[in-house]
C-alpha cells in the first residue's frame, strides 16, 4: 500500500461556502487517521494554475507504481476548480489527481462516479492504491489553434444560456446554502427556455458533414450529466474515447415542454428532435453569433468553430 501525502488544493467559495464547511471536514477525518497533508487555498479565481505551477516545481510527479510514497494532489472544490487544476496539468497527464467535489453542480462527480458525500469520497481517495485513467474532452478553436480540456461538457445555445442566467441569479447562492444548488439551473432554465432562438450548424464527424438550420440545443459531452444532475445522453462514459454532440431542434413549446418530460425520465434520445452524434473526433460550426459555454464557464456570445477528441488523465478514485 502506497503512503500518501496530500496536497489539498482548496476553494472554500465552491458550493458557496460549502467548500469552507467540507474542508473542515476533511482535516478533522485526516489529523484521526494520521494522514500527512498541506493545505493550499485558493484566494481568487485562476489561482488554481499559480498552485499547480508551484507544486510542479518538483513535489507533483509522474506516477511510477513502485514508488513507496504518492505527493497526490487533491482537489476540493467544484467543477470549475477541477476544470482550472486538470488544465493547469494539461501537459502531465501522468500526474494523478484527486478529488473530493463540493460545488453546486458537481456533474463531474457524477459523471466518473465520484461520491458526492464528502466522507465516502474521501475514505475512497485513502483506500486507493493505484490512479485509473479517465477520459476528458479536448475541445480545440479552430482558428486559434488553442486547446483545453473539457471535465464535463460544451454547449452552444439554450444550455450556455442557461448556464449565464444560472451564473448571474442571486438565487444561485441563496439555494446553495440550502443544499438546493441545483435548483439554481432549473429556475435559470424556466427563465431562458423561451427566449433562445434557433440558430444554424454544421456538424462534422470522420464519416459525415450535416447541417442544420434551427439548432436550439447543442452540447458535447462525454460523460452524461449536465446542469447539475441531468443526464443530457445517458449512453455517455468517460470510460471510453467517444465524443457525444447531442443537437435539439428549435420547435413549438408544447413539443419542449414533452422532451424536457421525457429528458428527465431518460427517455428524450428517441425524439425526432433530437440528433445525436457519436464518434472519436467531431466539428462543430456555429457561422451566427451565439452565446457559448465550457464547464459552467461563460465563452460570450461570438461564432464557432470547435473540433472536440478526448485524452487521458489518470485520477486518483
Ligand atoms: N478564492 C476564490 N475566490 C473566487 N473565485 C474562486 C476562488 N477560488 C477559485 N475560484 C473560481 O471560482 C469558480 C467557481 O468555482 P467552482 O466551480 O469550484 O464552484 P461552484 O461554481 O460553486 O461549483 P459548480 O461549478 O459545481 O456549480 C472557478 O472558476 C474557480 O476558478
Amino acid at each position: 500500500m502506497k503512503k500518501l501525502i496530500l496536497h489539498l488544493l482548496v476553494n472554500q467559495h465552491a458550493g458557496s461556502g460549502k467548500g469552507a464547511k467540507q474542508y473542515k471536514e476533511v482535516q478533522k477525518q485526516l489529523i484521526a487517521k494520521n494522514v500527512p497533508f498541506k493545505t493550499y487555498f485558493t484566494e481568487y479565481a485562476g489561482h488554481e494554475k499559480e498552485i499547480v505551477q508551484e507544486l510542479l516545481n518538483g513535489t507533483l510527479t509522474p506516477y511510477k507504481q513502485d514508488e513507496p510514497f504518492e505527493n497526490l494532489l487533491v482537489v476540493l472544490g467544484g467543477d470549475g476548480t477541477l476544470h482550472e487544476v486538470v488544465n493547469a496539468l494539461k501537459y502531465e497527464p501522468t500526474i494523478p489527481i484527486g478529488y473530493l467535489p463540493s460545488g453546486s453542480g458537481n456533474d463531474f462527480a457524477r459523471g466518473v462516479g465520484i461520491s458526492r458525500k464528502i466522507n465516502a469520497a474521501l475514505t475512497h481517495l485513502l483506500d486507493v492504491n493505484e490512479p485509473k485513467p479517465i477520459s476528458l474532452m479536448e475541445a480545440m478553436d479552430v482558428d486559434s489553434n488553442d486547446t483545453r480540456l473539457i471535465l464535463n461538457n460544451v454547449g452552444v445555445g439554450i444550455d450556455a444560456k442557461i448556464v449565464a442566467t444560472a451564473n448571474h441569479s442571486k438565487a444561485k447562492s441563496l439555494l446553495n446554502q440550502m443544499k438546493l444548488g441545483s435548483l439554481s439551473y432549473v429556475s435559470a432554465a424556466l427563465s431562458s427556455l423561451f427566449k433562445q432562438p434557433s440558430f444554424p450548424l454544421i456538424i462534422e464527424t470522420t464519416a459525415e458533414k450535416k447541417e442544420f438550420e434551427r439548432a436550439f440545443l447543442c452540447t458535447t459531452t462525454n460523460h452524461p450529466y449536465f446542469g447539475g444532475g441531468v443526464a443530457i445522453d445517458p449512453t455517455a462514459s468517460a470510460y471510453t474515447d467517444d465524443v457525444h454532440l447531442i443537437i435539439v431542434e428549435k420547435i413549438f413549446p408544447l413539443s419542449l415542454a414533452w422532451l424536457i418530460i421525457k429528458l428527465f425520465f431518460k427517455q428524450h434520445l428517441t425524439s425526432p428532435h433530437l440528433h445525436r452524434f457519436v464518434d472519436s473526433e467531431l466539428t462543430l460550426t456555429c457561422p451566427l453569433a451565439q452565446v457559448g459555454q465550457a464547464d459552467g464557464e461563460e465563452l460570450g456570445e461570438r461564432d464557432f468553430k470547435l473540433r472536440f477528441k478526448t485524452t487521458q488523465h489518470l485520477f486518483w478514485m
